[in-house]
């Protein structure tokens, strides 16, 4: 027998092709389970605000393809005082709630933490396309944003290869550079620059100057917004080589469009994962997969470490890239 009767789910910080599909897998795989279970609108400000509602299974009827959120999103500053934190708790249990999945960030994994350390039993998604939660190879919505770069990459080479150009591509990611990484290495682009690796821009010039004279007809550079801003390392690379790339800054576009295969089964799985957690009593975990396997880790640890940058991906596409 569960211990957990009633469940609320939300999700919170910055939205991630996929929360769609881990909400329904929240809400489908509690009611299965016969569970209540209710959305909470708008994050944790919803969740201060008392603003919950009841979810049956057609409430989360057309939505496992769509992006965005349905339960919408929001960043509130309330919740990061001890106050804003107690009021959330104290609605979950005026309502009767016992256990809460979190879907989001970094940030929200904060506050799931200090929920949880408040006695409410809370179980953390990894809904970001930044990919920097860490304990789980990747969080819901980073293959899709991976896939949208990717795409517009292969549009800008057309016209990059037709005029001989270079092109700089500003990609989110603002303390992470997966998606810099992984989309560069998935594009064949010469330079990625992330936070993780530091970088010399007299080197990124010179390496382009090379490579045109050994016949290369463009040049992309994948930058990821935390290492810096297309604009300007555009402006480095003009005054160190002459050379004179075209800037593209994808910007929210990157968070936008369905969710790719990938990221609904991931969510699938770990959205049924979470209200299993709760029913055998787990608290204060995040569900992720790693090398294929459902693990649920100590959001308290897993707050407190920073995800490893994948240096041999990074070294693989420098090698490729020549
Ligand atoms: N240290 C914290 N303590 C409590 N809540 C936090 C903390 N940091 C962030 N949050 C909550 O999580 C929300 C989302 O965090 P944010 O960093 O904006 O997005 P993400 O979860 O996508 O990383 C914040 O608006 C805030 O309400
Ligand atoms: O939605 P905003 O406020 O423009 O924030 C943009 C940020 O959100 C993200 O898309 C996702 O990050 P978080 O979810 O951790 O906030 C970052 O890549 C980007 O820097
Ligand atoms: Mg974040």
């Amino acid at each position: 027998m569960s211990e957990v009767k009633s469940i609320a789910v939300l999700t919170s910080g910055g939205d991630s092709q996929g929360m769609n599909a881990a909400v329904r897998a929240v809400v489908r795989s509690a009611l299965y389970h016969g569970l209540e279970v209710y959305g909470v609108q708008r994050g944790y400000q919803g969740l201060i605000n008392n603003d919950l509602r009841p979810m049956d299974l057609r409430s989360v009827g057309d939505i496992i393809q769509r992006g965005g959120t349905i339960l919408q999103t929001a960043r509130c500053k309330e919740f990061i005082t001890a106050e804003g934190q107690q009021k959330g708790a104290d609605v979950l249990r005026e309502r009767g709630i016992d256990g809460l999945v979190v879907i989001g960030g970094d940030g929200s994994y904060q506050g799931a933490n200090k929920l949880s350390k408040l006695g409410i039993k809370t179980m953390g998604l990894p809904g970001t396309i930044d990919n920097d939660i860490p304990f789980t190879d990747f969080t819901i919505g980073f293959d899709t944003a991976v896939s949208i770069v990717v795409d517009a990459i292969n549009k800008l080479r057309d016209t990059m290869t037709s005029h001989e150009r270079s092109s700089v591509v500003e990609v989110m990611g603002r303390h992470c550079g997966d998606i810099a990484l992984y989309a560069g290495l998935a594009s064949g682009a010469e330079t990625i620059l992330v936070p993780e690796v530091p970088f010399d821009l007299d080197q990124v010039a010179s390496r382009m100057q090379e490579n045109f004279q050994s016949g290369k007809r463009h040049s992309i550079i994948v930058v990821a917004e935390g290492a810096g801003r297309g604009e300007d390392i555009t402006r480095g690379i003009t005054e160190r080589s002459g050379i004179e790339p075209r800037v593209t800054v994808l910007g929210h576009i990157q968070r936008g469009g369905n969710p790719t295969h990938n990221d609904r089964i991931l969510a699938s799985q770990l959205g049924d994962f979470a209200v299993r957690m709760l029913m055998e009593g787990q608290s204060s975990k995040s569900c992720g997969i790693i090398r294929g396997e459902l693990v649920a880790t100590d959001i308290d640890k897993v707050v407190s470490t920073k995800k490893p940058f994948n240096m041999d991906l990074y070294n693989l596409a420098l090698r490729l890239s020549q």
